[in-house]
């Protein structure tokens, strides 16, 4: 879900933020029955999006005799969602799992985060990473399974649509650090061609500071847009690539077509974000 006219009043971007924090207590009746509204629409949403653990087999029988890719996100798919996001590690089992679904299936791991830093916490060589929300694609040279997983190295870019944003995102990645520096708990994340503000540690009351500081910023950088995840708002340049444009180019570099018949993609996600690529197909 994008957040629109974030250059508007401030109190709708906080709105945003409430929206993303469901475990807020609610005060009054009338948040109640907002908050039932809202329950109601969740409910329907999952009627038509069923669970794909619950159409396992179905899932199992669709893709009989076609070729499966795999595309993972990381953040609260691979690792659990932790307090600090520098420590969000996968686990070995996860890792042993990834390594596993990589040896029969060409798999790569889509991320808001830096594809640095996701290479850093998953060290598996053989597949291909694609990190800033799809904006930095890294891929193994070598893909003998005997190179699989012993040299990270081995990888090469592949596409990096944003790269005239670079110096902006530094610049920005100082603002904000400087303009958020007295909100308790506030962080910001340098993602390489995007940007985290994390809120998980900032107290509600703080949020309406936070909120007001990007705002100020996206007036200043009107090339950057806003979206937003579980308790992060995310800074990005204002070009038409996501998660699912990732996924389609992934895709034709491995020499399939989005669309085929024979080609089955699966993509595990569990953000908004992810819903760029789930649309995919
Ligand atoms: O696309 P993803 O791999 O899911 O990355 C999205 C964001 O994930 C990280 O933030 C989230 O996880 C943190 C650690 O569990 C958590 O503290 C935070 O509240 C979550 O939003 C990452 O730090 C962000 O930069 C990514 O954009």
């Amino acid at each position: 879900m994008k957040i629109k006219n974030v250059t508007g009043k401030v109190e709708t971007l906080v709105d945003s933020l409430r929206d993303l924090s469901p475990t807020r207590i609610r005060s009054s009746s009338s948040d109640e029955l907002i908050a039932s509204e809202k329950d109601d629409e969740i409910s329907s949403w999952i009627a038509l999006h069923p669970s794909a653990l619950d159409m396992f087999n179905k899932i199992m029988s669709d893709a009989e005799g076609k070729q499966i890719i795999m595309f993972l996100d990381y953040d609260g798919t691979l690792s659990r969602i932790t307090e600090d996001h520098d420590k969000a590690y996968i686990t070995d089992e996860m890792r042993d799992v990834v390594k596993e679904v990589a040896i029969h299936f060409k798999t790569a791991i889509i991320s808001g985060r830096s594809t640095d830093k996701v290479q850093s916490f998953v060290k598996l060589a053989g597949i291909h990473y694609a990190g800033s929300h799809g904006m930095d694609i890294k891929g193994p040279t070598n893909t003998d399974e005997v190179f699989l997983f012993i040299f990270l190295s081995n990888q090469e870019v592949m596409f990096q649509p944003a790269s005239d944003y670079l110096p902006m995102i530094d610049e920005v990645v100082n603002v904000l650090k400087e303009k958020t520096k007295c909100i308790s708990g506030a962080t910001v994340e340098n993602n390489k061609f995007c940007l985290s503000v994390h809120f998980r540690r900032v107290d509600e009351k703080g949020w309406a500071a936070l909120a007001e500081q990007v705002r100020l910023v996206l007036i200043d950088y009107p090339k950057l847009r806003l979206t937003h995840g579980k308790k992060v708002l995310e800074l990005r340049p204002s070009i038409k690539w996501d998660k699912g444009k990732a996924l389609e180019f992934l895709l034709n570099s491995l020499g399939v077509l989005a669309e085929s018949e024979d080609v089955l993609p699966v993509y595990i996600g569990d953000d908004r974000t992810d819903e760029d690529a789930f649309k995919v197909h």
